[in-house]
């Protein structure tokens, strides 16, 4: 009966999640021949007349780790709505490497085309084992039942040992996930991405509610990510920032206010004034 349940929840999800969508065929490569892998510019949005991005510039490089931090309403969802296809901007334009327009796909195709998004809150599958959860998110384009009811690939299960090793969870992999601690939940569904090997990886909040061993292994876990997936990090704890962070990007009032080392943007007088001096 569990089982039956288990596949009800499963088929349900079909609906949500999507990592079980189709995965699209771009008609051109990501070309990051000139270094970035995502190119936002000029993008404006506006709510009732109030613009959440006003004129944002952002060029993030292939396999660079970008922490994204600035105040309460500066515009960072805002901005990763946009880049994920889930917010059109009034003007402006975003590409995927030099060639794909990501204003001209939907929203899942681009999750499924290679720029996955971490929310803040784990939307993993609680009733099914941490293998399990891995092994869903390695469907592809297969029906959730096929997956379930027939057996992986040596490649998906290759695939899988590394992501488990990646995230840490080799010892827990027949643990149910509801079982897992908070900073757990977050490394498989981070795992869970990562079964679609998406070159671009979006991560809103991590550390949020995590204990301070949790927040160290994560700050380990995004860092060595990055070379193979480009990481951007929104982030309002600028101890773990300061721990991971190469090139930081403030935002405010919808632009970049500043951009550089951690050190560089917390020297800025301009940032100090708005945000690291509150
Ligand atoms: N759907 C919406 N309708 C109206 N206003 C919105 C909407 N979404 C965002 N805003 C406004 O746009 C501004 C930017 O919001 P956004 O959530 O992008 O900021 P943020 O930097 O992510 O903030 P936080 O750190 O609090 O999450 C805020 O003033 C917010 O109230």
């Amino acid at each position: 009966m569990k089982t039956l349940e288990q596949l009800r929840e499963t088929w349900r999800r079909d609906q949500v999640f999507d990592f079980m969508l189709p995965t699209p065929e771009y008609d051109q490569v990501v070309d990051t021949s000139h270094g970035p892998i995502l190119y936002v510019e000029d993008i404006s949005v506006s709510f009732d007349g109030f613009k959440a991005l006003n004129n944002l510039n952002l060029y993030v490089n292939d396999g660079e780790l970008r922490c994204i931090i600035g105040p309460n309403g500066a515009g960072k969802t805002t901005m990763m709505d946009v880049i994920t296809g889930k917010t059109q901007p009034d003007t402006g334009s975003v590409w995927f490497g030099q060639r794909i327009n990501l204003l001209k796909q939907s929203e899942h195709s681009i999750a499924r085309g290679g720029i996955g998004r971490k929310f803040q809150k784990p939307t993993i599958f609680e009733a099914l084992s941490v293998f399990e959860n891995l092994e869903l998110a390695s469907a592809g384009s297969k029906r959730v039942w096929s997956t379930l009811l027939h057996d992986l690939s040596s490649l998906q299960r290759d695939r899988i040992d590394e992501v488990l090793e990646l995230i840490g969870l080799q010892e827990l992999v027949r643990r149910d996930a509801g079982e897992l601690s908070h900073g757990q939940k977050q490394w498989l569904e981070i795992g869970m991405l990562l079964m679609q090997n998406p070159r671009v990886l979006l991560v809103d909040e991590p550390v949020a509610g995590m204990t301070g061993e949790e927040v160290e292994k994560t700050a380990e876990l995004l860092t060595s990510l990055a070379g193979k997936h480009s990481v951007i990090v929104v982030e309002h704890d600028m101890a773990f920032v300061r721990s991971i962070a190469r090139t930081v990007t403030v935002l405010h009032q919808g632009s970049v206010l500043a951009e550089g080392s951690m050190d560089q943007v917390q020297n800025d007088p301009k940032v100090v004034e708005v945000y690291l001096g509150e």
